[in-house]
This record gives C-alpha cells, structure tokens and sequence, in this order.
C-alpha cells in the first residue's frame, strides 16, 4: 500500500484530495501546516509528500527542506504559484516534481505512481550496492515467514533514527542485523562501529567509548577519540549490551538523551548524532529488576525491539544457509546429509552451522563434504581431548597473550598496535579467552 502525506493548509481541498485519492487504494493521510506535517512524518512512513508551498507556518522551499530531511519520502509540490524560479528552487530542494494549481487528478495519480516507482527502485539499488559492495557475506534469504515478518520491520525501522535493542540466542545474526539495518539507512556512509561490552576491561570502558583528553590518566599520553565520536553520523553496537558495567549506565543514559558527552578528563562537551543499536542474549529486564541494569537506559536502548528466531525455529531456512557457506568453497552436501543438518539443535545458531560446514570443508578433498561434517567435527573434538587435555592450542594462547598485553599496556590501541592487528582483533581475541574460560567452568 503506498502511503500518502497531503500537506495543504486549505481544509476543503486537503479533504477533496484525501478522499478521492483514498478511492484509487491509497493510504492517505492529511496535515494542514509544517508542523503538523513533522509529526505525522515522525509517527508513520509515507513515500509519497504532497506539498502545499504556502502554508501558515512555513514559506517556499523551506518546508521542502524540512521534509527531505526528515524522510526519503518523494515530494512533490502542489502551488498556486506556478512561475519556473518557483519550480526551479523546489526542484533544487529535493522536489520530485511541481504540479501547479488547478490540476487534473489523473495526472496527479500519474506522479505518484511514477515517483513511487522511482523511490522503489532506488531502494532496491541501494540494498543490493550496499550487499555486493561488502563482499555478500552474509545473506538474508528466507522462507520462514517470522524471519521475513523481522525483515520488514528492519526495513521499516532502518528509516527512523530511534534506538533498536536486538534480542536473540549466541549466534543468531545479531549482529548481521545491526550490520544490514546500518547499511540500508541514511546512514550507510558513516561509519559502522561495533562495542564488544564484555570485553573491554572495566577501567577502560569509558575512555574507549567517550575517548579521553592527554594526561587524563596514567598512560593517556595523547588525546583520543572515543568509539562514540569515530561512529559520528553513523550506528554504534553495542554487543552484550547487559554486561555494560554499571558506572557506564549513567553516561550512556545522558548521552543518548542529549547526543552530547564529555571526553575524560575535558569539561568541554562534544556532539555526535549517533544511532544506538544493541544486542543482548539475556533477559534485561530481568536485569532491571536485580538492579544490575538501569531501567531508564534500558527504555531508551529498546524503543524499537526485535527478537531473533533460534536457527531450530527457522529449519526451513538451513538448507539456504548451508548452500550460502558452501558457495564460498565450491563443495556440495548430499540430501541425507542436508536432511540430518535440518534436525540438528544447533544450540550455537547460525555461528555453529557456519563453523561446521568451513570445518567440513577444509577437511574434505573431494567435492561431497558429507563425510567429514559430524565425524569430523566429533573426531576432532575427542582428539583434542586425548591429545591436549592440558595443553592450549594457539587460539587460547594468543587470547591469554593479549589479556597479558593489555594488563600491561592498559590501552586497547597500544595492545593493537604490539600485536600489528586492529582493535577489532583485540576485542575478538579477549572475548574467546572469556567464552573459553566459561566453557571450562562450565
Ligand atoms: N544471515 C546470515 N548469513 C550468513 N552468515 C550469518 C548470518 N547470520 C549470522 N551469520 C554468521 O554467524 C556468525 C554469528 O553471527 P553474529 O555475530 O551476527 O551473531 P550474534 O547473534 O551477534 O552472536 P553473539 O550473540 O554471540 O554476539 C557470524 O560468523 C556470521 O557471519
């Protein structure tokens, strides 16, 4: 259904156009000054402005101005006056066209269908630029018809700048989502960033995320960008969003609410407009109720949630999931093996599907991997076991190197740097060591 906005101060007209338009199945819905035109943008998605030049609280190209700002909905203005200097500067504001008054409805229509149709195909462009361009490494195929009902609500919520909280088992595609919700927003451009919170050591957690100012610690050498200023116009994860240490909460509660923070150690305040996506694995707020999380900031992160299927609830998509890894290694998997990997409970999600079949896959030489998916994968595991009980293999040993390192060094960017890897790599490394160490208690 194409959603219309008709801005027009004249109530008689305004209703005339929302009636008959309504009877050619559109969506409509009327405004009759800016303001009242702002508000409806921030309630709902049109594609389609049409705008009144003249209203009583905003003249000429400016309300044009405003509403491009505020959505990519297609305007097309609606004007008594209909001299060219008009419709050139509406033009240069972003109008998709200029129809002057009286009109003929059939040619209105007309517009709206011609800019709807624009508007679909820039979309469609920008998606499928934006997936080539990042190498397609993931894919968002699906039959299952609650993960498509989750992707048109990324769609939907990707044209607003409100915070979204990701809820969904280890492994699931949090951060995927966060990824494709960033890359289909006005904000693709800007950057992406993504905060590990259960990696960054406590006492390093608000210079990594606010950035700090030379000599405002033992070590700040030099002054530093926090994530928050780096992601400026983009998106901010938020990864494990319930083990953000408490002493943070406040900051981040403040930040979000005024976009303004405070480097350590400076008293000059900053402004970054910055979108908040957060991901969490646990019940929040069950968190809230333990008061390990403030409830406040746990309203402001979630204002728009969505809650991520288990790969055991998407069966019919693991199939699509498998040939997608697959692809990469030009191998194939017989129906039985794809029948047994359809019944498997992948407690470890899309993560765990993907590291058994790039497993597989290293491991066979011939083109059918079917041997070596669960026999390899139990093989190894036991093998592990008898061979090196004790001993740590060269994962664990570089993600005790670097929690080493960073004890030392006391500064993320530093450890990169001794390490010749990005901070990404870093966080990565702390976060196995931490999973390992669970395992192990566990
Ligand atoms: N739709 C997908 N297509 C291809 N690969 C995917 C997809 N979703 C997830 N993956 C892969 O699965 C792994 C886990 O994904 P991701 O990190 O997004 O999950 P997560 O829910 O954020 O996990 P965690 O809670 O442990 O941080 C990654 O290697 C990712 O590339």
């Amino acid at each position: 259904m194409v959603n219309i906005l008709i801005v027009e101060d004249d109530t008689n007209l305004r209703n005339a156009l929302i009636k008959a338009l309504s009877k050619s199945q559109y969506n409509c819905a009327g405004a009759g000054s800016l303001q009242e035109a702002i508000e409806a943008i921030h309630q709902g998605s049109y594609d389609v402005v049409l705008l009144d030049l003249k209203l009583p609280d905003a003249e000429g190209v400016q309300a044009i101005r405003k509403v491009k700002e505020l959505s990519d909905a297609k305007v097309i203005v609606i004007t008594g006056y209909g001299d060219i200097k008009t419709a050139v500067e509406s033009i240069k504001a972003g109008a998709y066209d200029f129809i002057q008054k009286p009109f003929n409805l059939d040619i209105l229509e007309a517009d709206i269908n011609r800019a709807v149709k624009e508007k679909l195909t820039e979309e469609e462009n920008l998606t499928l630029k934006e997936l080539i361009k990042k190498g397609m490494d993931y894919t968002l195929e699906t039959k299952n018809p609650q993960f498509a009902k989750i992707l048109s609500l990324c769609e939907k919520y990707a044209k607003t700048d409100t915070n979204i909280l990701l809820i969904g088992e280890t492994g699931t595609g949090k951060e995927v989502l966060a990824r494709y919700i960033h890359e289909i927003s006005h904000r693709r451009d800007r950057p992406f960033l993504v905060v590990e919170c259960t990696c960054i050591p406590h006492e390093l957690f608000e210079s990594e995320l606010f950035g700090h100012e030379k000599g405002a610690f033992t070590g700040a050498s030099q002054r530093k960008k926090g994530l928050i200023e780096m992601a400026k116009g983009g998106t901010l994860f938020l990864d494990e969003v319930g083990e953000l240490p408490t002493h943070i909460q406040p900051k981040l509660l403040r930040f979000i609410e005024t976009k303004r923070f405070r480097r350590l150690g400076s008293v000059k305040e900053e402004f970054a407009d910055v979108r908040i996506i957060s991901a969490t694995n646990k019940d929040l707020k069950a968190l809230c109720e333990k008061g390990q999380f403030r409830e406040d900031l746990y309203y402001r992160l979630s204002v728009l949630e969505i809650r991520l299927l288990p790969l055991r609830e998407r069966k019919e998509d693991i199939p699509l999931l498998v040939r997608f890894f697959l692809n990469r290694w030009n191998k194939k998997i017989s129906t039985k093996a794809m029948e047994k990997l359809k019944n498997y409970p992948w407690k470890g999600n899309i993560r765990e599907l993907k590291n058994l079949i790039e497993r597989a896959c290293i491991l066979a030489e011939e083109e059918y991997i079917d041997n070596y998916l669960f026999a390899s994968y139990e093989k190894h595991e036991s093998l592990e076991k008898e061979l090196f009980e004790d001993m740590p293999d060269l994962e664990l040993l570089e993600a005790r190197y670097t929690a080493y390192l960073l004890k030392v060094l006391k500064d993320v960017d530093q450890v990169a740097k001794v390490l010749r890897c990005s901070k990404r790599t870093v966080y990565r490394k702390l976060k196995v060591l931490k999973e390992r160490e669970l395992n192990n208690k566990g």
